[in-house]
């Protein structure tokens, strides 16, 4: 069923709030991947030709609903004004009599950016005074923010539910790419996961296995499955709430869930961190697993080249310090190198394979991690599923 359109909403001379996700990596103050800020720009442009006045918001990170200077939106304010070559006003606030009075004040010109939703514990709670404060804001919204349309949250969902609402061009993007690659994936199809977010996505692995052929697992989730069999994991990243259902899983699973051999360990989360590459079985005490090793990024790279689809979220290790690398540089460039049909989905998966310059050799990048991931294991994302549909006719 598709979306209303942000082309079938009435916008001409309006307001509208637009949900976007500019979440994205900053390191000292600038963005170290625009790739969400640029793919969000046709909608931008969009709304810019047709008159309407677009008030742009998105998380940064996750701050603890409350103003935290390290997630100001002040960079990617910086970036966005670049790459759209048109005034960006950025607001301190994103709701409230300051914000209100700015856009009175407001010349037209450009758009104007509002500060981190997560400052304001009503946006994860999706609290509906938030999202009013929100909705007043504006007359219209339209949501392009795809790599979060998987959180029922106060600008995903709560304003939705007030104002004219329809699904920005990346949106739609998104959702028609991804549910063609899935209607009949061609087989085998290969799922790769791994990244941070392990208690989120830890989750979604059950019915994952009912749609992949085989799932590789690297990053930050293995460790939960190496505690589960029993494994010395020293320092990793683990999710103890998780353990049994990842040891009926690895029973239930067998061959089809596929785990690292070797590691490499580092003594501390440092780039310059003593590090070297272990047997599982083998990880010191104290010591912290921060990437799969070579042994593990061979055979990854046998099933990647035997694969017909491939879908990949989050990098196999510490990608951002050159001493963790290596494996996701290893699986970027077997998928680069497969004939498969090739999604990356997430922020942090698509900044290393564009770091890599392989972007092009991927059939579909993704701007959502979690929310592909979701997406792919056929639940309703939460952000979508309150849009209105598009009439027929
Ligand atoms: N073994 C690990 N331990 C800690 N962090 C890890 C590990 N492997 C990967 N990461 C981190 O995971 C982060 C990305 O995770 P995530 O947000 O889930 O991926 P994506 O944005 O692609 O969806 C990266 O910043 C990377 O440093
Ligand atoms: O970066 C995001 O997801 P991703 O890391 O899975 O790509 C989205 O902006 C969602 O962020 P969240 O997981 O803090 O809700
Ligand atoms: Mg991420």
């Amino acid at each position: 069923m598709s979306k209303r359109s942000v082309r079938e909403l009435d916008v001409r001379g309006k307001r509208v709030l637009v949900r976007v996700d500019f979440n994205v990596p900053v390191e000292d103050g600038r963005v170290t991947d625009d790739t969400r800020i640029a793919r969000a720009l046709p909608t931008i442009q969009y709304l810019l030709s047709e008159g309407a006045r677009p008030i742009l918001i998105s998380h940064l990170g996750r701050p603890k609903g409350e103003p935290d200077p390290e997630y100001r939106m002040d960079p990617v304010a910086e970036r966005l004004g670049e790459l759209l070559q048109r005034p960006v006003l950025k607001l301190d606030a994103a709701v409230g009599p300051e914000v209100e009075a700015a856009l009175k004040e407001w010349d037209g010109e450009g758009v104007v950016l509002l500060e981190n939703s997560r400052f304001y514990p009503g946006e994860t709670k999706n609290d509906p005074e938030f999202a009013r404060q929100l909705a007043a804001l504006a007359e219209a919204y339209v949501n392009d923010a795809f790599g979060a349309a998987h959180r029922a949250h106060a600008t995903t969902v709560g304003v939705a539910e007030l104002l004219p609402a329809a699904a920005g061009l990346l949106m739609q993007e998104e959702l028609d790419y991804l549910s063609g690659v899935l209607e009949s994936p061609e087989r085998p199809f290969v799922a790769i996961l791994g990244g941070a977010k392990v208690s989120d996505k830890l989750g979604v692995i059950k019915s994952l296995l009912d749609v992949a052929d085989e799932l590789l697992i690297g990053g930050a989730m293995c460790f939960t499955f190496f505690k589960a069999q029993g494994h010395e994991v020293g320092g990793s990243l683990v999710e103890d709430d998780y353990l049994e259902e990842a040891k009926s899983l690895l029973e239930e699973a067998g061959g089809r869930l596929v785990l690292p051999v070797d590691v490499v360990v580092a003594e501390r989360f440092e780039p310059d961190a003593a590090h070297r590459v272990v047997k599982v079985g083998e990880i010191p005490a104290g010591w912290i697993g921060l990437d799969i090793g070579p042994e593990t990024v061979e055979r990854f790279r046998e099933r990647i080249s035997r694969a017909r689809t491939v879908f990949w979220n989050g990098p196999m290790g510490v990608f951002e310090m050159e001493a963790f690398a290596k494996g996701t540089e290893g699986v970027a460039r077997a998928v680069a190198a497969s004939g498969a049909t090739s999604v990356v989905g997430g922020g942090d998966s698509v900044a290393a394979v564009r770091r890599l310059g392989l972007e092009d050799q991927m059939s579909h990048i993704s701007t959502g991690g979690g929310a592909s991931l979701e997406f792919v294991e056929g639940r309703e994302l939460p952000g979508v599923a309150v849009l209105p549909d598009r009439e027929e006719g």
